[in-house]
């Protein structure tokens, strides 16, 4: 049967971006229609963050067996359950669905329609048998794995995040296609469970990120055992008897690597197909909806939000982005997204954080004054827990502003989110200083590293002699 819903706001996708926006317009008491076409809680929860962290969890585990000689305990070479640990993903993923669910944001008062959503004219969707007319609309279709022109892939089978997490059987030899995080958060993963893993890189490993923190955790990675090769761009793939060979083209020419599984992670297509995007006047190109510092398509009662719209492809940002777009839908206020104070996290271990600015992007800019840096290897805690590879990275711009901090070593993620307050915040170097920070903590680093810049004034004679002349008055 045909029905005809007129709400105040259409959300289309029931992802990070679009749950965040349907329950916080529903808070406000706004009548909103969330249109979802597969699972509840989309790529986040079901096929990327929720399972990739479940599973790095158990390689972790498997990794602290394997290391704890070193406190003086022995265990040996921990006995991996393949399928045992897919159940304990399987598991992340239910305990945190009831979060995402239909029942729930029927309970906060979203109405939910599972179809698939379409435009058919500029303020009209057609989804499965339901008719939904808006005021407002946002888009949050998300993102799928983009697979390359490759020959021989499509006679190949192969994984995609959309189908890594459902294999239950152990990979002797995984080879991966991309070095970017999911390659490389996968390839630590599957190493630490047991399997022999190559990744296979065209350009640079984790190439978005700074080189001197990237090697914190490409040292770690080889030190485990996983096959890391550079400047190896994938140009062939087949299969036979002897299990799956792919062909490399490098540097020094071309050559073959074998395997037994493949995983093809090489970066992610924005999901602009069947949205009837032409019909509504929603300009797109490859990279996603074209969207204005806005966040407002080229139909003006249409935002977009998270993977689709083509920015940084995060969580975080989805859900960023759609409080921000409640701002002008809900109070008829402006909004202009901004960017430089963004936070990302490779949750490998050690883990790799970045948010604002590299120490390349603020020079590039002209905006940088100086670099401060902080080993771990200096820090109590590290020393604790036996884990001194890394350090802080904290990038100053004029008058003593921190516009970006790079952070390597254990627990990078939980650093960094204090650095992300002191970026998003535009705190100083002195600010850094002067707050108290726990004893032992790992963030004490940061705080170490702004001390450290401060250190030159206690040589200063004029500083010294002060102090002598105001300890003669007692
Ligand atoms: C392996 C992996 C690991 C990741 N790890 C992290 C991490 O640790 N931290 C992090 O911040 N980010 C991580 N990400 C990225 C993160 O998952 C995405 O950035 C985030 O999910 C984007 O949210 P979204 O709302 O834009 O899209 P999605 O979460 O993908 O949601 C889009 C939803 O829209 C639905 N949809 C699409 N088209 C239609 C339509 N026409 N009609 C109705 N519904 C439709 C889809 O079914 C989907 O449910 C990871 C990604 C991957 C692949
Ligand atoms: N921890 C996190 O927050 C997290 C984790 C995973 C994914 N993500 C998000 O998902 C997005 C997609 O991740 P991704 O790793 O798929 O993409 P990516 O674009 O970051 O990396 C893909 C890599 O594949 C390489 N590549 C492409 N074609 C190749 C070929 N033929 N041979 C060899 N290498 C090739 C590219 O050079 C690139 O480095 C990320 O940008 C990130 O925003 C986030």
């Amino acid at each position: 049967m045909r029905r005809t819903l007129t709400p105040d706001l259409c959300v289309i996708g029931g992802g990070s971006g679009g749950l965040t926006t349907a329950a916080a317009a529903a808070a406000f008491g706004v009548d909103v229609v969330l249109v979802e076409a597969g699972k509840m809680g989309g790529d986040c929860l079901n096929d990327g963050c929720v399972p990739s962290k479940a599973l790095l969890a158990a390689g972790k585990h498997a990794a602290a067996i394997r290391e704890s000689a070193q406190f003086g305990i022995t265990a040996g070479e921990p006995q991996i359950d393949f399928a045992a640990v897919k159940d304990h993903v399987a598991g992340v993923i239910a305990a945190i669905a009831p979060n995402d669910s239909v029942e729930r944001f029927e309970k906060l008062g979203v109405t939910v329609v599972e179809a698939h959503a379409s435009f058919i004219d500029a303020d009209t969707v057609a989804a499965g048998g339901t008719i939904i007319k808006a005021r407002r609309f946002v888009i949050a279709a998300g993102s799928s794995p983009r697979v390359p022109q490759i020959p021989g892939l499509a006679e190949t089978p192969f994984f995609t995040n959309e189908t890594i997490f459902d294999l239950r059987g152990r990979p002797d030899h995984l080879i991966i296609i991309g070095g970017g995080p999911i390659g490389i958060e996968m390839a630590q993963a599957h190493r630490r469970l047991g399997c022999a893993v190559t990744v296979l890189e065209a350009g640079a490993f984790l190439g978005r990120d700074d080189p001197q923190l990237v090697a914190v955790v490409l040292a770690k990675l080889r030190a485990e055992g996983v096959a890391l090769r550079e400047g190896a761009k994938v140009v062939a793939v087949s299969t036979g008897q002897a299990g799956l060979t792919l062909t490399i083209e490098t540097a020094s020419g071309r050559e073959t690597v074998p395997g037994s599984h493949l995983l093809v992670a090489v970066g992610r297509r924005p999901n602009v197909g069947g949205l009837g995007l032409d019909a509504a006047g929603i300009d797109f190109d490859a990279a996603g909806i074209t969207v204005g510092a806005d966040l407002r398509t080229t139909n003006r009662r249409v935002y977009a939000v998270g993977d689709v719209a083509g920015g940084p492809q995060f969580t975080h940002v989805a859900s960023y982005q759609a409080g921000l777009v409640l701002r002008p839908i809900l109070f008829r206020l402006p909004l202009k997204e901004r960017r430089d104070h963004l936070p990302r996290v490779t949750f490998t271990d050690p883990e790799l954080g970045q948010v604002g600015a590299t120490e390349a992007e603020a020079r590039a800019a002209g905006t940088l004054k100086d670099v401060l840096i902080w080993p771990y290897a200096e820090n109590d805690r590290a020393q604790a827990e036996r884990r001194l590879e890394g350090l802080v990275k904290i990038v100053v711009g004029r008058k003593g502003r921190i516009i970006g901090a790079g952070v390597a070593g254990v627990s990078a993620g939980e650093i960094t989110n204090l650095m992300s307050l002191v970026v998003a915040k535009r705190m100083t170097v002195a600010d850094l200083r002067d707050f108290i920070s726990p004893y032992p903590t790992l963030s004490e680093i940061g705080k170490r590293a702004a001390t450290d810049y401060y250190r030159p004034y206690t040589q200063k004679p004029w500083v010294r002699a002060a102090v002598r002349l105001l300890a003669r008055f007692g």
